[in-house]
């Protein structure tokens, strides 16, 4: 973890972190979770018996960061990197977490939004060994015997995608395996919570990509998808074995569900298990954050803004609730906090009665007593928003037409392309900077590179929701929160943004840089734990005097432990 300065239990620990283990030999190599590489002391290589096993030199854990990073550059390609990196994750586990933690820009790319995308795309190609479980729906009635066969009995979190919407890639089916997977390195890397304690699961109900159904290298069942009835019973089987084999405060994190899947099972299982949907409530949060921040420099309340986005999902309308929730607080009437929000779906804005059909009833609430229109340029300039939100993987959608149109409405238009990967951006970094003349307050779900416009140069935020749940599922754990409220998704949201300096707003962030990834969502953790025991929602007793202490000092460890003599299984001399 990042050090905040202070004698916490953590470095305290640090100084006597030892490992036990019963394993000999090569074993202990084979483990990733125990193997050193060449840091290994002469004493623990007799000790273990891998004595002659390893090259006869002595490398500490930051020398091998160095050859770590000499690979990483040698490869040419992205996908060669996170296949370079998923190895090394297979091989040396506190190497890795140390590696990505300490190298986070470098490295979130790879293993995270854009690279993970195309991983999946090509995860027959890129498949080595397996990682996570793959519940399928042949498995009906037997799931509890399939989580039993996971290695680990303590599991504090567990990301779950069923493969239909993979970033803004569509259907992947089984390969989808790479989200939960990335999604819970960042679990590790950004807030600290142990990969031991993590499992990333495919729910593989078949897939209805064709080009994936053809492919001989796909991973997953060669089959159409599933739906319905035996599709329900599944997940409710899935949900309730986890339940028996884990316990009830294990959580789990939908991922990357079809739409309407996606709010349904939130609706369903919100109230019962300690769950919550990242792409609707982790995406609300940071979304609403970097909208609050950008009120430091617009210098508007929330409810003088007009909100337009392109997209009614998932994603659009999970911020739109949350920002009328945070409205609502600032003193706005429901009605008046509506008529801030426009949105925008695949038939052209929501309309009450549009010909064109296609509300749900999702949509239902954010639909406008208006002309029925479809051009996005065209309702930008009738709409004239102050924000404009892009969460439809329509690539390029943010026209520069729309653009101009942004910065003639608007001193600092607020632009946020959403949409991931890169190659599904409503618009880069660098249109956005250029043709509103560096005006424009910007970010982007994947990361940009800095754009210099007229001498100044603007460093894109990420608005992307690992700025969210790793914060927040680590609070859910430490502190044993039953369920996640919307409430907390607010207070994740302006903790985020109070954590927004001068500087990052100077610079054109309206995020804290990713180098801080793992103190900012170590104070998410803090702020909500401070929420979760004021109002009830805790179940860890006794409550931490020193939250901040507390967080800090369960957080995981890169530094490699030291083995000494395991007194069990030694046999007497
Ligand atoms: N930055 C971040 O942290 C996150 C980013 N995202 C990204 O957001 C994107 C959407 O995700 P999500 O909301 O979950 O997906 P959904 O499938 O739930 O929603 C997509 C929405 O886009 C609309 N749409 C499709 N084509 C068009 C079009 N031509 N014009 C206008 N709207 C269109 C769809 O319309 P219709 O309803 O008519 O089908 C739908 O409302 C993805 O790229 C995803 O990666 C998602 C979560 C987090
Ligand atoms: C970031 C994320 O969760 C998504 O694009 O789906
Ligand atoms: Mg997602």
């Amino acid at each position: 973890m990042a050090s905040n300065g202070k004698d916490t239990a953590e470095n305290a620990a640090k100084e006597v972190r030892i490992s036990h283990t019963r394993l000999r030999g090569i074993d202990v190599m084979r483990d990733p979770k125990l193997n050193k590489g060449l840091a290994f002391t002469l004493e623990e290589r007799q000790l273990v018996g891998i004595h002659g096993l390893v090259p006869p030199c002595f490398k500490t854990q930051d020398e091998q960061v160095y050859r770590v990073l000499q690979n990483f550059y040698h490869f040419e390609s992205d996908l060669d990197r996170y296949i370079y990196l998923i190895g090394l994750q297979d091989r040396n586990e506190k190497l890795f977490y140390r590696v990505l933690t300490e190298q986070i820009e470098l490295l979130m790319p790879i293993v995270y939004t854009p690279t993970v995308g195309l991983a999946c795309q090509k995860y027959g190609l890129v498949f080595r060994r397996p990682r996570g479980l793959y519940i399928t729906i042949n498995d009906l009635g037997h799931v509890y015997e399939i989580l039993c066969n996971w290695p680990e009995r303590k599991i504090s979190v567990i990301v779950v995608t069923d493969g239909e919407r993979i970033l803004g890639l569509g259907d992947l089916g089984a390969q989808g395996m790479g989200i939960p997977v990335g999604k819970l390195s960042l679990y590790t890397a950004c807030a600290g919570v142990d990969p031991q304690h993590c499992l990333p699961i495919v729910i593989d109900v078949g897939t209805d990509n064709e080009t994936l159904l053809k492919d001989p290298l796909y991973i997953g069942l060669p089959q159409k998808r599933t739906r319905g009835e035996k599709y329900d019973q599944l997940i409710e089987e899935f949900m309730q074995a986890v339940v028996k084999r884990f316990g009830q405060n294990t959580l789990i994190q939908f991922e990357d569900f079809g739409n309407s899947n996606a709010f349904r099972f939130l609706e369903k299982y919100r109230g019962q298990y300690c769950t919550f949907n990242d792409d609707i409530q982790g995406t609300a949060a940071v979304a609403v954050s970097g909208v609050l921040a950008s009120l430091k420099i617009t210098g508007k309340k929330l409810s003088e803004n007009t909100i337009l986005f392109q997209g009614a999902g998932e994603a659009s309308i999970g911020i739109a609730h949350l920002l009328m929730k945070a409205m609502k607080e600032e003193g706005s009437s429901e009605e008046e906090s509506l008529s801030k929000l426009w949105m925008v779906d695949s038939k052209g804005l929501l309309t009450q009665g549009r010909p064109s059909g296609g509300l749900t009833e999702h949509k239902m609430t954010f639909t406008k007593k208006y002309k029925h229109m479809s051009n996005l340029e065209e309702i930008v300039r009738e709409v004239k928003p102050n924000i404009i939100i892009g969460a439809a993987a329509v690539p390029g959608a943010f026209t520069e037409q729309i653009i101009k149109d942004m910065a003639s409405f608007n001193e600092r238009p607020v632009i946020f392309a959403l949409s991931n990967p890169t190659s599904k951006a409503e618009c880069t970094a660098e249109q956005a900077y250029t043709i509103t003349e560096g005006r424009c307050i910007f970010a982007s779900g994947s990361p940009f590179q800095p754009v210099t416009v007229n001498g100044k140069t603007h460093h894109p935020g990420q608005g992307n929701n690992a700025y969210i749940f790793p914060g927040v599922g680590l609070a859910a754990i430490l502190c044993g929160i039953r369920h996640i409220t919307e409430d907390v998704f607010l207070a994740t949201a302006k903790a985020l943004a109070n954590l927004v300096q001068q500087e990052d707003l100077d610079s054109g962030r309206v995020y804290p840089p990713l180098t801080k990834i793992r103190d900012v969502s170590a104070s998410i953790a803090v702020e909500i734990a401070k929420y979760a025991y004021k109002h009830n929602m805790a179940a860890h007793y006794p409550e931490p005097a020193d939250k901040d202490d507390f967080i800090r000092s369960q957080m995981y460890s890169t530094d490699y432990s030291s083995f000494v003599p395991d007194r069990w299984s030694w046999p007497k001399l």
